[in-house]
């Protein structure tokens, strides 16, 4: 029995054993199983964080695709907007190729008529010159203008309540526009009784006193056009000291708009009628050249530093202007040079003023040295103009003298003595063969006396039949001024008297 019961300890302890085992191997099997559940769990949580993710990145695309849709409906819309706009701007620019087409026929068309109408114009030009020489030529190629400067303060002549003197002097009548009588009183010796006696003289016009710079420039603006042209041109001022020539020519030292003189106003018309002719073919060049004459020697009054240039063997004493020693060459029968003088080449109308300013600074300045230097002196301001038509090929040399004369006092009246008297014979000796070289071309002489004074010889070119010329004589309205004024008036009537013969323009 004891055995039976050992028999099956032995075999409930086998089966314990077993079942341990069994169940050793289930728990073991277990945790595996376990630990792969937990795997996968971690599996599905990553595949559902990817899932979501993915879900949205998803969405994301769908908003992007639902924008890029309106986008598109838009640009779509846009596109079908530039089509039409474009079929209608390719309308357009048939529409204008056709016009261009057609205004293409037309400019060709005006082309023609511009270029008629370009050879219509310098013909008329030339026409117009012509027809402006004619008058000139009729109006007679050498004219007299008489002109009263008007009283001045430092006349002393203010009435007892210190007011200005009138202008209207009792010996002074203007009976026309161009007549001017002078009223001379003589005492009778016999009989103590006074008699006036008027002696008339008559210009191409006489400009009272207040006659304004501008009434007197219209007057010779039109030989300033005729010097633009292509003719020499001369215009003098000729008077005593003091009657008003360098206010006539270059007007007051500070001049204005209105006081402005001949000088600058011709230069100033110059340079407009130059721009009005560009439009006709005509491209002008302009040199300016300003001289004086002292004791027959020439100097210039443009050089720019007169003491560098003091070099030369001088001939007087000049003071600031340049003692270089000048010599007169004329090179053909319308071109005159003067050794070593400065020439300017102007290309603005204002450069005029600075050149008077220079001129009168390098006068000033010899007037220290020599009294009254600008009385007794003659400058000469000279202004070449040359014009070229490229259309034509016509060139055209004009050339405008604009002078000064030396105060024209008589010799007797003077009372000169040592170097004044030897200016004085100078001055008096250039102003008589001025009259000389003018009576000898109006009386046609075969020997014109041009070279017996620096003056005549220097124009020589400017003076004659193929010029024309205008004399200012300049007189002072005062009683005291009458024999001089008398002197002046009949130097001028012979001038007026003179008829130079027909100008010939200078074109080649
Ligand atoms: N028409 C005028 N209107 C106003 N002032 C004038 C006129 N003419 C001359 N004068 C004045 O008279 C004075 C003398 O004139 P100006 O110097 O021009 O004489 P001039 O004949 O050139 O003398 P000179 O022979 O000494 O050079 C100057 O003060 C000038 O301003």
């Amino acid at each position: 029995m004891d055995q039976v019961k050992q028999v099956h300890d032995r075999e409930v302890a086998q089966v314990r054993f077993q079942y341990s085992e069994q169940v050793a191997g289930l728990e073991a099997s277990q945790a595996g199983l376990q630990r792969e559940l937990q795997g996968l769990q971690e599996d599905l949580r990553l595949t559902e964080e990817s899932l979501r993710l993915q879900r949205d990145e998803n969405t994301q695309l769908k908003g992007t695709i639902a924008q890029q849709s309106t986008t598109y409906e838009v640009l779509e819309g846009t596109c079908q907007a530039l089509r039409r706009q474009l079929s209608s701007t390719e309308d357009t620019l048939a529409q204008r190729e056709a016009r261009i087409a057609d205004l293409e026929v037309q400019l060709a068309a005006s082309h023609d008529l511009t270029a008629d109408l370009e050879a219509r114009l310098r013909d008329e030009e030339t026409t117009r010159r012509r027809l402006h020489n004619t008058i000139q030529e009729l109006k007679g190629n050498i004219r007299v203008f008489c002109r009263v400067r008007p009283i001045l303060p430092s006349d002393g002549l203010a009435t007892a309540d210190g007011a200005p003197a009138s202008d209207s002097m009792p010996h002074i009548r203007y009976p026309e526009p161009n007549e001017i009588e002078i009223i001379q009183t003589t005492e009778s010796a016999s009989s103590g009784k006074t008699t006036a006696k008027a002696i008339p003289f008559s210009f191409d016009r006489v400009f009272p006193p207040r006659t304004d710079q501008l009434a007197v420039f219209e007057e010779i603006a039109q030989l300033v056009q005729s010097a633009l042209d292509g003719y020499p041109v001369c215009i003098f001022a000729y008077g005593q000291t003091g009657s008003g020539k360098t206010h006539t020519m270059e007007g007051p030292d500070h001049p204005t708009e209105a006081t402005m003189g001949m000088i600058p106003r011709a230069v100033r018309q110059i340079y407009a009628g130059a721009e009005a002719l560009k439009a006709k073919g005509w491209v002008y060049t302009m040199e300016g050249q300003f001289l004086e004459i002292y004791n027959e020697a020439i100097h210039d009054l443009l050089v720019e530093s007169p003491a560098s240039s003091a070099g030369g063997n001088g001939t007087s004493p000049s003071g600031g202007v340049s003692t270089r020693k000048h010599e007169i060459r004329h090179i053909t029968a319308s071109k005159t040079i003067v050794t070593d003088a400065t020439s300017v080449v102007m290309d603005s109308s204002d450069q005029v003023h600075t050149l008077l300013k220079r001129a009168s600074k390098n006068r000033a300045v010899a007037a220290t040295n020599c009294n009254e230097r600008s009385s007794r002196s003659h400058s000469v301001f000279t202004l070449r103009l040359t014009g070229r038509n490229s259309a034509s090929d016509e060139v055209s040399e004009g050339v405008l003298n604009l002078i000064d004369l030396a105060g024209s006092e008589r010799l007797s009246q003077s009372g000169s003595t040592g170097d004044r008297l030897k200016e004085t014979q100078a001055i008096n000796k250039s102003l008589s063969c001025l009259g000389d070289v003018i009576y000898a071309i109006a009386n046609r002489d075969s020997h014109v006396p041009y070279r017996n004074s620096k003056l005549t010889y220097l124009l020589q070119n400017s003076l004659g039949g193929n010029s024309k010329t205008l004399m200012f004589v300049n007189m002072s309205p005062l009683a005291n001024n009458l024999q001089e004024t008398l002197c002046s008036l009949r130097f001028a009537t012979k001038v007026n008297s003179c008829h130079i013969g027909t100008a010939r323009r200078n074109l080649k």
